[in-house]
């Protein structure tokens, strides 16, 4: 990792907004367990109600575990403010709901994770929401798909599943001139690895499901952005439209998962990186997309918009899915499940799987082949992991 970071990220993900002087000396943040606040009076709780008060009023809205989390998730993102959702897709389908009307259009790359595809094909679409793909990894390709209408440019970066970088800056700087909301998943990057909104993007959503909470024992969702946006995102997307509120259980545990998260960080990237380069090597395999690559074309914006290159890998076998199922079924440490980011790597089959929401045709369309295999590296010893993979590649008997 070179010295791009913060150099507080890492204390900032420990001690930002917890004083145990604050909470009886107590060194971790209080878990509040509560659905609803008592009311000092009549009066108080209508003032709460018509925002001329601070405080709490019913745990849909606020609460102040929740609200640790939002704070540190926007201050290590480089945001004003921060909303914690019930999931990833809680906290996608609550941006969009806020600041989308009927007749507005939504510029996206060509490669989503697969519910993100589903939930703007499928669902905003039947609401008079224009889908517009375009390949953002060109940014003079957005500046030709741009409309009156374009309300919202949205990616991934890089991009579930095959591993697609856009260059946050430049595609950031033509939506910002033509008037759209930039919104960015960065679920993939964290933010130890990317900070979009120091890129220009007004937005970020994330999956906390995956490496900010790290250990596979929760489902969440991140929003971060200006104070504005996300008191909108509050009190229109989550409380009325979605109520995908994340429960503070999982709001502790995330707080928790964010203490290690940029050590956990730096360990998925130099095993990813060092597994990236044998699969490249080895013969039965036919194609590695990782942005670390030398060979990778997208090598050179990886290094000037990463420190470090992530821990997901996409690859494909000379066998194709037959010898991509064959390798998946041999491992005997590598667990075969959707999801990423967590301790244990992960492998699953996208076009199967997490991306059999698009048909055959769309994903020939968008770039995710049916051979595809995707690799979430984990936190075991490298050579553990190496070894799983190879022996899961041997030749066929
Ligand atoms: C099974 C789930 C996978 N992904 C999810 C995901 C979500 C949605 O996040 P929730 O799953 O709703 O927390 C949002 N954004 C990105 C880039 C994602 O990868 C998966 O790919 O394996």
């Amino acid at each position: 990792m070179n010295s791009r970071h913060p150099a507080s990220f890492a204390t900032r993900a420990i001690h930002f907004g917890h004083d145990p002087a604050q909470h009886e000396g107590a060194l971790t943040p209080p878990l509040h367990l509560t659905s609803t606040f008592a009311f000092d009076s009549a009066e108080a709780g209508a003032a709460l109600f018509a925002g001329e008060a601070p405080g709490h009023i019913y745990s849909r809205i606020s609460n102040p575990t929740l609200d640790l989390l939002e704070r540190r998730c926007a201050v290590l993102e480089g945001a004003e403010a921060g909303v914690a959702l019930a999931s990833g897709m809680g906290a996608i389908c609550s941006v969009f709901w806020t600041f989308l009307s009927p007749g507005d259009e939504i510029i996206t790359d060509n490669t989503l994770y697969g519910c993100t595809f589903a939930f703007m094909r499928h669902g905003l679409a039947k609401f008079g929401i224009t889908i517009t793909h375009a390949d953002l990894t060109d940014p003079e390709a957005l500046r030709d798909a741009l409309s009156p209408r374009t309300r919202i440019v949205y990616f991934e970066t890089p991009a579930n599943p095959n591993m697609r970088l856009v260059d946050i800056a430049a595609v950031s700087a033509i939506a910002k001139a033509h008037g759209a909301k930039v919104i960015v998943d960065n679920t993939y990057a964290t933010p130890v690895l990317t900070r979009p909104i120091e890129l220009g993007a007004d937005i970020v959503v994330h999956s906390a499901t995956k490496y900010m909470g790290g250990h596979g024992d929760l489902v969440g969702g991140i929003a971060v952005g200006s104070a504005e946006d996300m008191t909108q995102v509050r009190l229109v997307g989550m409380k009325d439209m979605t109520g995908a509120v994340m429960a503070p259980f999982n709001a502790m545990l995330v707080l928790r998962g964010l203490k290690t998260l940029k050590l956990r960080m730096e360990r998925h990237c130099a095993s990813a990186m060092t597994v990236a380069r044998m699969l490249e090597s080895h013969p039965a395999v036919a194609k590695v997309y990782y942005p670390g690559l030398e060979s990778s074309s997208q090598h050179a914006l990886a290094k000037r918009q990463m420190p470090g290159f992530g821990a997901m890998i996409a690859f494909e076998l000379k066998g194709g899915l037959a010898a991509g199922r064959t390798m998946m079924n041999r491992l005997e440490m590598i667990r075969r499940a959707v999801s990423l980011g967590d301790a244990e790597t992960l492998i699953q089959h996208p076009a199967s799987m997490t991306h059999s929401t698009y048909t055959p045709e769309e994903r020939a369309a968008h770039g995710i082949s049916e051979g595809l295999v995707r690799l979430s590296v984990g936190l075991e010893e490298v050579e553990d992991i190496q070894a799983d993979l190879t022996q899961a590649l041997r030749a066929p008997a």
